[in-house]
């Protein structure tokens, strides 16, 4: 026997809902789906609504809605590269544990370093980047990065913070570069 499909009834924009929320000023408009959950005991069925936002991308960005528009280009959409394969985020975790990647005398750790030394580490073969006061010899990291390599050379030798900020504020950047960690800006 077929199973049952699960009733869906979409809320057409004429009947008057206080779910529908069509905002033109805003170019945005809600949907609201009544999707029917499984029998509950003793409550009988009862539906769970559910909510589908739609923004055109173009829009998101303009109307700075919070973090998704800092993951925008200049001409919006998302600037993740596609990484060549054994370069996840899983493939860094594994081997960040099997190889030591700060390319320092351990005696020298943590260093102590001026921005002029900071400066001396701007090549994609040596790569230093300053977050926030500490500094990371992300050299190894440069092909794991999401938002590709180039936008990291870019900043290499520089105190990269405000773009950091600007791109993935969300981002827990101490832990992905924990084994990079080499010392503090002075
Ligand atoms: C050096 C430390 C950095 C780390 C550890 C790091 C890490 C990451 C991670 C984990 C993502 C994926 C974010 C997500 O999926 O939500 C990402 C994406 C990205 N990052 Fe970084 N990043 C760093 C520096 C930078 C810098 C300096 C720039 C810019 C100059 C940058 C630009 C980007 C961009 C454009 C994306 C793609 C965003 C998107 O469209 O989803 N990142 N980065």
């Amino acid at each position: 026997m077929e199973p049952k499909m699960p009733h869906i009834r979409i809320i057409e924009p004429s009947e008057k809902s206080a779910d529908l929320d069509s905002d033109s000023h805003n170019q945005k408009a809600k949907l609201r789906f009544a999707v029917p959950s499984a029998p509950t005991k003793g409550l009988g069925r009862r539906s769970r609504h559910v909510t589908f936002s739609s923004t055109p991308a173009v829009n998101r960005s303009r109307m700075n809605l919070g973090n998704p528009s800092h993951r925008m280009g200049p001409l919006g959409g998302r600037r993740k590269v596609i990484l060549a394969p054994g370069h996840s985020a899983m493939d860094w975790e594994r081997i960040k544990k099997d190889k030591n990647l700060r390319n320092i005398d351990p005696s020298e750790f943590p260093m102590r370093i001026t921005k002029a030394r900071l400066q001396q580490h701007h090549s994609r073969r040596d790569c230093w980047v300053s977050l926030n006061g500490k500094v990371f010899d992300i050299t190894n990291y440069l092909d794991f990065h999401p938002g590709g390599r180039d936008l990291l050379v870019e900043n290499a030798g520089k105190d990269a913070t405000l773009i950091f900020q600007k791109y993935h504020p969300w981002v827990n950047y101490e832990r992905i570069l924990d084994a990079c960690f080499i010392g503090f800006l002075v």
